[in-house]
C-alpha cells in the first residue's frame, strides 16, 4: 500500500486541510498519514480563529512518520508563517522524500486569511528548490509571480514566470475565473490545458485542497506529471458534482462520490 503525507492545516468542518487530504488518500488508493501545522476553527461561511503549532511540535510529528514508516509521497498544505515553512523545509531536507506537491494555501474559500503576509519569498526559497509540483489557484499565482491574472493567456504567463523561479512542475488552477474550469499546467516538457465544463455549484469548499492531494496519491502511484494531473482533475470534478450539502455556506465536494450516492448511502 503506498503511503502520502500532508504536511498542513486542520479544518474542523471536515472539508479542506488534512481533512479533505486523507479523504482524497483514501479515494486515490493510498494510505494518508498527516502532520498539522495549524489548527482552524472554521466551517463551510467563515474562520473564526487560526492557532498555528509550534514548530519543535511540527518538527517531531514528521520525524514519528519518518523515523517509522516509509513516505511515498508528500503534500504542503497550509504553512501560515515563514517560521513554519522553514522548519518544514529543513526536515524535508532531511529526509528527502522523492515526491513533494505544494499546494500555497494562503487564503480560504470564505476569503479569511490563513497565512501571515510576506510568506511567499521564505516559500521561493525553501521549498521552491525541492517541491516536485506546486498548485496555486489564481490569487495565489498572483500573488507568487506578480502579475495580474484575468484571463487564459495570463494564467500561462504566470505558470512559465513560476517555472522560471526554479519550480520543476507548476500548475495554475483556474477555479476563480469565470467560464470553464481551466488550469494550466507546465513541465519541462511543455504547457498543457486541462479543461471541463464549470460545475454549477456552491461546493467547492477544499477543491484545491482535494485536487492537489489526489495528484500526490497518483504520482505515489507511479504516474507521469500530465497523467497524474488530467486523472486527478477528472476526480475533482465529479467529487464537485456529486457533492451534497454540508453547512450554510460553501459546502466541500464528496470525496468519495464511488461509493455514495447523493443520499449518502453506501452502493
Ligand atoms: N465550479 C467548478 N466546476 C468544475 N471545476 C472546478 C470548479 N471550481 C473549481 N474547479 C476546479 O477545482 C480545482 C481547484 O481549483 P480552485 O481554483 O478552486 O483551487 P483553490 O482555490 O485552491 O481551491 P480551494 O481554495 O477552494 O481549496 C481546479 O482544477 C479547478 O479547475
Ligand atoms: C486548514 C485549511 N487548509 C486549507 C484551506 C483552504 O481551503 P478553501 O480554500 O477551500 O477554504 C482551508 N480552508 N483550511
Amino acid at each position: 500500500m503506498l503511503k502520502c503525507l500532508s504536511v498542513a492545516g486542520s479544518d474542523c468542518s471536515g472539508g479542506a486541510g488534512i481533512q479533505a487530504d486523507l479523504k482524497a488518500f483514501s479515494a486515490n488508493e493510498t494510505f494518508g498519514m498527516s502532520v498539522i501545522t495549524s489548527v482552524v476553527a472554521e466551517n463551510t461561511t467563515r474562520v473564526l480563529s487560526v492557532f498555528n503549532v509550534p514548530v519543535e511540535e511540527i518538527q517531531k510529528q514528521i520525524d514519528a512518520v519518518f523515523e517509522d514508516i516509509h513516505v511515498d509521497a508528500v503534500k504542503l498544505g497550509m504553512l501560515p508563517t515563514a517560521e513554519i515553512i522553514s522548519a518544514v523545509a529543513d526536515k524535508l531536507n532531511e529526509y528527502k522524500p522523492s515526491i513533494i506537491v505544494c499546494d500555497p494555501v494562503m487564503v480560504a474559500t470564505s476569503g479569511d486569511a490563513l497565512s501571515e503576509g510576506g510568506t511567499v519569498s521564505t516559500m521561493r526559497e525553501k521549498l521552491f528548490p525541492i517541491v516536485t509540483l506546486l498548485t496555486p489557484n489564481i490569487p495565489e499565482a498572483e500573488a507568487i509571480s506578480g502579475l495580474e491574472i484575468k484571463n487564459e493567456n495570463h494564467m500561462e504567463k504566470a505558470a512559465r514566470i513560476i517555472m522560471d523561479m526554479g519550480v520543476k512542475n507548476v500548475l495554475v488552477k483556474g477555479g476563480h475565473l469565470t467560464g470553464d474550469a481551466v488550469d494550466y499546467l507546465c513541465t519541462p516538457e511543455g504547457v498543457h490545458k486541462l479543461a471541463c465544463k464549470r460545475v454549477d455549484s456552491p461546493n467547492t469548499h477544499g477543491t484545491g485542497c482535494t485536487l492537489s492531494s489526489a495528484i500526490t496519491a497518483n504520482l505515489a502511484h507511479g504516474m507521469d506529471m500530465l497523467s497524474a494531473v488530467t486523472k486527478a482533475k477528472n476526480y475533482i470534478t465529479e467529487a464537485i458534482e456529486k457533492s451534497f450539502t454540508v453547512g450554510k455556506g460553501h459546502s466541500p465536494v464528496n470525496h468519495f462520490y464511488d461509493y455514495y450516492d447523493l443520499k449518502g448511502t453506501v452502493l
